[in-house]
């Protein structure tokens, strides 16, 4: 092997890394004639530099496991590495150091009221000594990256929802965190907000190469920024795995229903009904899993043929660099050419007929 080649895996070694693991995690609350079990037997591992979502309905843990990190709660059983540490075992002053290196934001974004934006982001840093002749251009330089430099005087009640939380992550990324923790962050911000926040959080992750952890319950959150998913069920990880693995293969039922409420894909019978009524030829819903462009695929097969298709239903978006969902499709001409075009097909791609109702 050369030296670049070891050097090169040796960068890839090192990019690999496991910076967060949870090894049989579990976390019992209440009393013990009447337990509560929040996290049953977790175990995962967060890369650095990645941003790994764990995804669940509302109980299933998701809060627990993540305060289980910078230990705002104690597991009951198994271990909880961060940077190979076991954070069960350390000292109160290394838990200080170690929240220091831990940035956290929150579904209600926690800013002190009574101090200005400026007050909000500086406070961490005063609390952790920093140098009093730093401070001020420390706090403008993080205001300036969640774009807030004009904001600095404003008090937390003067800003919009999208505002609150871009301080809430100034204030996180003060002390230079190696991870920063989401809980459900864009749970209370629009549509269009949420998506400005999440372009931040992909910035923070890219820019200053902070590992991720977020949780929350909506599959569109996953789907623009996470590389990597958890799926949450009555405290357990039910299912796990690289973002566009699991949307091209999801095995639980709950995975479906969450992809389901992102795809926007599945026909309702009494549309299924109107498309038959409107379109006489043979309806084919066609899946694209493995990023291959749709539009080249199905005019060649159709043109070869003497295939007339008309696209009825569907969206095809792009996730993790891939293009991925399902169309509908209309093909007309006679059963003959029509079953040449689904040979070809084939090959390539996904499908099936749609005859009656889809499941
Ligand atoms: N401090 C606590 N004391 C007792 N039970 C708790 C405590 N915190 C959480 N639980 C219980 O643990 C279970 C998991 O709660 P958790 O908040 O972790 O779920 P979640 O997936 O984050 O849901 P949500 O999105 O609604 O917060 C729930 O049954 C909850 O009632």
């Amino acid at each position: 092997m050369s030296l670049s080649d070891a050097f090169i895996r040796l960068h890839a070694a090192k990019e690999r890394s496991v910076l967060i693991k949870f090894e049989s995690v579990g976390k019992t609350f209440g009393p013990k004639n009447k337990p509560i079990r929040a996290v049953e037997d977790v175990s995962l591992a967060v890369e650095k530099g990645e941003i790994y979502g764990v995804i669940g309905y509302s109980g299933a843990g998701k809060s627990t496991l993540l305060r289980l990190v910078n230990l705002l709660e104690r597991p009951t059983e198994g271990r909880i590495l961060v940077n190979d540490r076991d954070v069960t075992e350390i000292s109160s002053k290394e838990l200080r150091h170690l929240r220091r290196r831990i940035g956290m934001i929150f579904q209600t974004f926690n800013l002190f009221n009574s101090r200005t934006v400026f007050g909000n982001v500086a406070y961490p840093l005063k609390l952790g000594g920093y140098p009093k002749h730093q401070l001020k251009q420390r706090v403008e330089e993080l205001l300036r990256f969640v774009g807030l430099e004009d904001k600095a005087d404003q008090y937390p009640e003067q800003l919009s929802g999208g505002q609150k939380q871009r301080v809430g992550i100034a204030r996180a990324l003060a002390t230079s965190p190696d991870i920063l923790i989401c809980d459900e962050a864009t749970s209370a911000l629009d549509p269009e907000t949420t998506n400005e926040i999440l372009k931040l959080l992909k910035k923070v992750n890219e820019e200053y190469n902070i590992t991720i952890l977020l949780i929350t319950h909506e599959m569109h959150v996953i789907r623009s920024i996470c590389d990597r998913v958890a799926v949450m069920e009555q405290g357990r990880v039910i299912e796990e795995g690289n973002v566009f693995d699991l949307f091209a293969n999801p095995q639980k039922q709950t995975t479906q229903n969450f992809i389901g409420s992102v795809q926007n894909d599945k026909l309702s019978p009494k549309l299924l009904e109107k498309l038959k009524r409107d379109h006489k030829g043979r309806l084919f819903r066609i899946i694209y899993k493995d990023g291959i462009a749709s539009e080249p695929i199905l005019s060649r097969a159709t043109k070869k043929y003497d295939v007339d298709f008309n696209i009825i239903y569907g969206s095809i978006n792009e996730l993790q660099g891939k293009l991925f969902g399902s169309l509908i499709v209309e093909f007309t001409a006679e059963n003959g050419k029509i079953n040449e075009v689904i040979n070809e097909l084939g090959e390539s791609v996904e499908f099936r007929e749609v005859i009656d109702h889809e499941s």
